[in-house]
């Protein structure tokens, strides 16, 4: 019999290494001396030794091609939470995770690390210090969330030491940081349109924001401690800043840091909600004919208006994860990162 000789351990790809958190996760292996293969839908960059492969992840013979002399996959690709396409979310999310999960058992990958979301027990209710043995969310409030926790389930069951295949899924929250295309660019053209003045409820709920190179340092850490006899088989770990803060302080910090106004007039949570449930209605009956993004989403309204910060000491009992970025230097660095989004 033929015995499959095993790639070096520092030979990784990541899947969706085109995006934020891929490109810095990718920027930082290379640092660390990983030899780094990107697969994503698209080519956005270029780093000197890295090699890049542009498909969909739903195709497994493309995957295939690039998997077959690595030993560890990153999987941090998804579609933006802001597409709210139930559709292309299960297809990208769950179908093609579990093409994902194939290519690399049949390519012999020993070892998937997912980038999931703390999200996936969120309810819209209050979450304090929650650990990862919370349920997930019987009732998601969107479809990316919907699809975040089959992903993750997905993942996790494939963990098998006698395929000789690990898994271990990382569950961040609220990434931020240069070259962020969602949180910092949606902000600032909320207050652009002058609809940042409002305060949803009173404003003291506290809330994670996770700065992302402590993300990629999660990673790092749980592939290089993700072995046969290690405690992080199968399991999900929440990564955070381990400092969290008042959503809206947070808001402010970076809005005054650009230059715009803080919010400062309150608005009763229900009635926001309300009003966010009512629009989503509305423009999901109209998309077959008008397709309106509203800026104000049930999910952005919950998520603005209730406490959801975790803990993360499994993190750092099982690998050891500390942050290696503070919250204030972690803001400093992204707002300077924004000069063309300054008011
Ligand atoms: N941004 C955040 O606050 C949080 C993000 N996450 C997760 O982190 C991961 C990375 O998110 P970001 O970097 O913020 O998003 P991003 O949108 O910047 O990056 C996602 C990448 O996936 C690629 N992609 C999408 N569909 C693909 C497909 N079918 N085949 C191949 N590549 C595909 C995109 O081209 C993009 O480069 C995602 O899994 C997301 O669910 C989790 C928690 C919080
Ligand atoms: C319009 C305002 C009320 C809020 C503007 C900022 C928001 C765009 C962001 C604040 C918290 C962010 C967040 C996510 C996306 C951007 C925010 C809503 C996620 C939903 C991204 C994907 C995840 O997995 C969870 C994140 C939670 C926090």
């Amino acid at each position: 019999m033929a015995t499959r000789i095993r790639p070096s351990s520092k030979r990784c790809a990541v899947i969706g290494g085109s995006g934020f958190l891929g490109r810095h996760l990718v920027e930082r292996l290379v640092e660390k001396g990983y030899s780094v293969a990107v697969f994503d839908i698209a080519q956005r960059y270029e780093v000197p030794g890295v090699t890049f492969h542009q498909g969909d992840l739903c195709d497994k013979q493309a995957l295939l091609k690039v998997l077959k002399d690595v030993s560890l996959v990153f999987h941090c690709a998804s579609p933006s939470p802001a597409c709210d396409d139930r559709n292309l979310f299960w297809k990208v999310n769950v179908e093609g995770t579990r093409t994902v999960i194939q290519a690399c058992q049949e390519a012999g990958v020993q070892k998937l690390v997912l980038t999931s979301s703390a999200s996936v027990v969120f309810e819209g209710t209050d979450i304090k210090n929650g650990k990862e043995d919370l349920p997930y969310a019987k009732r998601p409030i969107d479809y990316y969330t919907e699809t975040k926790i089959q992903q993750e389930k997905v993942v996790l069951e494939a963990c098998s030491k006698e395929k000789d295949f690990l898994t271990v899924a990382i569950r961040p929250h609220g990434i931020f940081g240069p070259r962020d295309p969602q949180l910092v660019p949606i902000l600032v053209d909320t207050a652009r349109k002058g609809k940042m003045k409002f305060i949803i409820g009173d404003g003291t709920n506290l809330v994670d924001f996770t700065y992302v190179e402590n993300v990629v340092h999660g990673h790092i850490l749980a592939a290089e401690h993700l072995k046969p006899d290690s405690p992080l088989c199968g399991k999900a770990y929440h990564i955070t800043n381990d400092e969290p803060i008042r959503f809206w302080d947070f808001m402010s910090q970076v809005l005054v840091g650009l230059g715009y106004d803080a919010p400062r007039y309150h608005l009763p949570y229900a009635l926001v909600y309300g009003i966010a449930m009512l629009l989503w209605l509305i423009t999901s009956l109209l998309r077959p004919l008008v397709n309106i993004k509203p800026t104000f989403t049930p999910m952005r309204v919950a998520l603005a208006g209730t406490h959801h910060y975790y803990s993360c000491s499994r993190a750092k009992q099982d690998m050891g994860y500390q942050p290696v970025v503070r919250l204030k230097e972690a803001i400093a660095r992204t707002v300077a990162s924004y000069p063309h989004l300054r008011r």
